[in-house]
């Protein structure tokens, strides 16, 4: 426990945004060094990295995969050992994730298994999406998992219990960046201006209409904007504007409905505050949908071991997993960590006690997935 609580504290202290994970992908290459022996082979990917454990008689090979990225919040915790990087934070426990497949790749490598295991450090899950670029590269394709399976820490939930279900566990998503540009001016002559705090303020408040009036009520759909940006001061009109959010849908057809919304929101917006807007819909993740052969074998193998198991419902979360489940079998679970704050949360603390649950859990699933 001791071991991986320092790995997990060492890890949160550093965490560096997608594709920049250069000092956490050193310190888990170098944690992986300390581990390996000759059946153990790595390879990197980017900021990435793909580590095969060979079996003694392998039919099949067995993934488990972890993210690596941390988010661009200013940690608010009192914890002694607080992000360094300033305004980054490990705010939805990739850093757990990582100690939890780094001790789960010891017990593995001491267990000599018949089948191969590969575990997965993917970079850029919160943004711009590692899982595509990674699965589709030559060293993902080389040591392309048979079944895969991945977790989330669940603030929510308590230590000791884990959380999933068969079919649709994660939601689809869509990035927002919609851009404003009108015309500046004094403060005082708002009529000789075209305000871009006005009209970004307003595209809020309509966007969220079209979720409210615009889609059928059963068919679940949310647009947050979590950051709003114009002008540079009090006493001038701002002549430009940002907003930065994101779409997300159970069903992947309702995305592109709202999207076309959104592009006709857009039109009416120029002529009414003429302006001109312009939107970017970012990186897209696909739904996760886990396979129920895999989820049932899950439960069965929690259920052995003593870990409560809750059936879970869809949550509107994304993960970029979902685009390596849409090509191979598998599924992803929630793991309990019993923090007061939730995920994104600048003050999100997990409770380390969960760490050894989740290496438990992970460790007799491959070794289920193996026999
Ligand atoms: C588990 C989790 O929190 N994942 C992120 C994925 C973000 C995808 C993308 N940057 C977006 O915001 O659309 C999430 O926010 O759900």
């Amino acid at each position: 426990m001791k071991e991986l609580q320092e790995i997990r504290r060492e890890l949160h202290q550093i965490p560096e945004l997608g594709f920049q994970e250069f000092k956490t992908q050193q310190y888990v290459l170098k944690k992986i060094e300390a581990i390996r022996n000759d059946r153990v082979f790595v390879k990197t990917w980017k900021t990435g990295i793909l580590v095969k454990i060979a079996g003694s008689a392998a039919k099949k090979r067995i993934g488990f995969r972890c993210d690596m990225d941390g988010l661009p919040i200013t940690e608010s915790t009192e914890l002694a050992f607080q992000s360094t990087h300033a305004g980054n934070m490990h705010a939805c426990g990739h850093d757990f994730h990582m100690t939890i497949a780094l001790g789960a790749m010891k017990h593995v490598i001491d267990q000599k298994l018949e089948d191969d295991v590969v575990f997965i450090f993917q970079p850029a899950e919160e943004g711009p999406g590692g899982a595509l670029p990674m699965l589709q590269s030559v060293e993902f394709q080389q040591w392309k998992p048979d079944v895969i399976f991945a977790l989330h820490i669940a603030p929510e939930l308590p230590v000791g219990t884990v959380s999933s279900k068969a079919g649709l566990l994660f939601a689809n998503t869509s990035e927002l960046f919609v851009d404003f540009k009108g015309l500046g001016g004094h403060a005082a002559y708002p009529h000789l201006a075209k305000d871009m705090t006005v009209a970004a303020s307003n595209f809020i408040v309509q966007m969220q209409q079209i979720i409210s009036r615009g889609l059928d009520p059963l068919g679940p759909a949310v647009i947050t904007v979590g950051k709003m940006e114009s002008g540079f001061v009090q006493n001038a009109v701002a002549e430009t504007a940002r907003l930065e959010g994101t779409i997300r849908t159970l069903n992947p057809n309702l995305l592109a409905i709202i999207k076309g919304k959104l592009e006709k929101l857009k039109q009416g917006f120029e002529i009414s505050h003429d302006c001109e807007i312009t939107i970017d819909y970012g990186s897209n993740y696909f739904q996760v949908d886990n396979h129920k052969q895999y989820v049932d074998l899950f439960q069965d193998t929690m259920h052995q071991i003593d870990i409560t198991y809750h059936e879970a419902t869809e949550a509107m979360t994304g993960e970029d997993f979902g685009d390596m489940l849409k090509e191979i079998p598998g599924f992803m679970f929630w793991l309990g960590v019993n923090s007061p704050y939730g995920l994104h949360h600048a003050k999100l603390t997990p409770d380390e006690a969960a760490l050894e649950v989740g290496v438990r859990a992970v460790v007799h699933m491959i070794q289920k997935l193996s026999n």
